[in-house]
């Protein structure tokens, strides 16, 4: 009897477990992973919080390595049941290369698969994103489309680039043989804008309204849609899939699926406003204070100096041509493919997910009112 509960014990591997969206399925794994027997987490940084899980009653190991190394990808995997691969370089800002960033997300992810099946883990749940199929390079719009809505996805930045060809990659390698002679099951899950707690760009926003002396000034259009998902419902439905994907094989192999929770469609700045309003800011404007074609001036502007300036010093702001398209474009998800397939239910209400997110900056920046 102890022998098959123990036999049930299951290893699990978290890639990028220490980012902002890999901390919460860490943490979402020891809270609702009743099968956890070992779980590993694997980052290029590791992050310190780390250590108070190593005293919790499932063994936590810290893994320091990266993607792009797979020797160092097949020793973390081995003997591992399940992982679910979340590293990534996320940046749309010019920060790292483009040759950076698909030898991250691309040969990062390549090698997990690789790894997977020459260890014999069967089971693999791949972080990808909205940006795999849009905003388009076209400014067409997603009006709440779901899995299925035809969409001409036609990229040209290397990270939506990377994600669409590592995306591809993880489908493609559902139902390989892995050592031992057994299917490889693979799923991809696609988030929107993730918010929540440890959302960086939330806290830049913030801080960015501070030091304007509590304003910040409507760029985007207020009629424009943007998709967000709370980073803890992202997170739930990693432990899901990854849970499921055994016993519903068929059905989820090789899918991709949206995430989604009950966050409101709304701008982008509207949408963040719901945390910063009542952490003291206000958005200046019911329209955009400047014009557009000033914005894509402006947005030209900033990418021309970075790459004059690129020898000297590293200049990286937030907007850009790429970013000012993705924000100005209405890309919204509506869908209950992951609730038909695997059971998710978002396990954060909105209330919930405004809440968290509120208190977390009211934290971070030391502004606790
Ligand atoms: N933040 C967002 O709104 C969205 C993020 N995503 C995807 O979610 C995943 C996680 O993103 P975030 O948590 O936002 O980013 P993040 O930057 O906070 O986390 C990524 C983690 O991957 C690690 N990492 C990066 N390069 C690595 C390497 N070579 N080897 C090992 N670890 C490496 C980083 O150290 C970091 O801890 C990414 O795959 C991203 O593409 C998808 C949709 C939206
Ligand atoms: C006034 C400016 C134009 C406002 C700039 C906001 C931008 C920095 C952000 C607007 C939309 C964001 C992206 C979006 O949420 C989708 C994403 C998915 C990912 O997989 C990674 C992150 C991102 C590209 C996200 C990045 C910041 C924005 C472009």
């Amino acid at each position: 009897m102890a022998d098959s509960a123990q036999a049930q014990k299951l290893v699990y591997l978290v890639t990028g477990g220490c980012g902002f969206l890999g901390e919460h399925v860490v943490r979402m794994l020891l809270q609702r992973e009743p099968r956890l027997g070992e779980l590993r987490v694997f980052d290029r940084h590791l992050g310190p919080w780390l250590e108070e899980l190593k005293t919790g009653p499932v063994r936590v190991t810290a893994i320091q390595g990266d993607v792009t190394q797979a020797h160092e990808v097949a020793a973390a995997v081995a003997g591992a049941h399940v992982v679910i691969h979340t590293a990534g370089l996320v940046d749309v800002f010019g920060r790292a290369s483009p040759e950076t960033i698909h030898e991250v997300n691309v040969q990062g992810t390549r090698n997990v698969i690789e790894a997977c099946v020459q260890t014999g883990t069967r089971f693999l749940v791949y972080t990808s994103s909205m940006e795999v199929v849009g905003p388009n390079t076209k400014g067409h719009p997603f009006y709440r489309g779901n899995e299925d809505t035809p969409y001409e996805a036609v990229h040209r930045h290397p990270y939506p680039c990377s994600k669409a060809l590592a995306e591809w990659l993880v489908l493609e390698a559902n139902g390989r043989k892995v050592r031992g002679g057994l299917p490889l099951v693979t799923c991809a899950l696609r988030p929107t804008g993730i918010y929540g707690e440890g959302h960086q760009i939330m806290r830049d926003f913030y801080r960015q309204g501070l030091r304007l002396g509590g304003w910040l000034f409507r760029a985007i259009p207020a009629s424009v849609e943007h998709g967000r998902v709370y980073v803890g419902n992202v997170a739930w439905m990693h432990v899901l899939a990854a849970r499921e994907l055994e016993q519903r094989a068929a059905l989820m192999g090789g899918q991709v699926y949206f995430c989604y929770d009950g966050s409101p469609y709304k701008s982008y700045e509207d949408f963040n406003m719901e945390f910063l309003g009542p952490c003291g800011l206000r958005l200046v404007g019911a329209r955009p204070l400047l014009p557009y074609w000033l914005l894509v001036f402006l947005a030209a502007l900033n990418a021309l100096l970075q790459w004059l300036l690129r020898p000297l010093v590293l200049y990286a702001p937030l907007l850009n041509p790429y970013t000012l398209a993705v924000a100005n474009t209405t890309f919204t998800v509506s869908t209950d493919k992951a609730q038909r397939h695997f059971g998710y239910e978002p396990m954060f209400s909105w209330e919930d997910s405004r809440t968290r997110t509120i208190l977390w900056v009211q934290a971070a920046t030391g502004s606790a009112q």
